[in-house]
């Protein structure tokens, strides 16, 4: 099974955290998740994360760091996440595609039912910060 690149967001404020609902209907419906998505062929990271910035929550992202890679398989699908913090941005972030959306504190985000994947990066980020 091929395995997706995608960029991931962590876009941080205050101690806080801004994640989106995903769909029912996509794959980890349901769940939280850092905004980002796949990145195109041709396109870096960086530039595929201000893309998908961008799209689904309307921001304009100015500073941006690579914080870690997490490479998962979900049984249906494998995903290699590489992941950045965000923390210069223009714009308030809200869900442009209709998805709920929230800022979360860094240290409440193990309440909420992120993908497998994020409980690395969640892990990470609190003893980061
Ligand atoms: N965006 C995002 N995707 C995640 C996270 N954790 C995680 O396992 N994934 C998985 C879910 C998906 O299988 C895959 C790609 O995410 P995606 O569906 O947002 O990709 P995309 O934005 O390009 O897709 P689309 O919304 O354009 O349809 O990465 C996360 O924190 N954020
Ligand atoms: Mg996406």
């Amino acid at each position: 099974m091929k395995e997706v690149h995608v960029a991931v967001g962590v876009i941080l404020k205050d101690g806080n955290v801004f994640v989106c609902l995903r769909p029912q209907q996509v794959h980890q419906g349901g769940k939280w998740e850092f905004p980002g998505g796949k990145v195109d062929a041709g396109e870096t990271v960086e530039e595929a994360l201000t893309r998908e910035l961008a799209e689904e929550i309307g921001i304009t992202v100015e500073a941006s760091q690579p914080f870690m890679v997490i490479q998962h398989d979900y049984g249906d699908k494998r995903v290699r996440l590489d992941i950045h913090t965000v923390t210069g941005f223009v714009g308030e972030p809200y869900g442009r595609e209709g998805q709920r959306s929230r800022w979360c504190p860094v240290k409440e985000l193990l309440e909420s039912d992120f993908p497998e994947a994020n409980r690395a990066i969640i892990q990470h980020l609190q003893n980061a910060l």
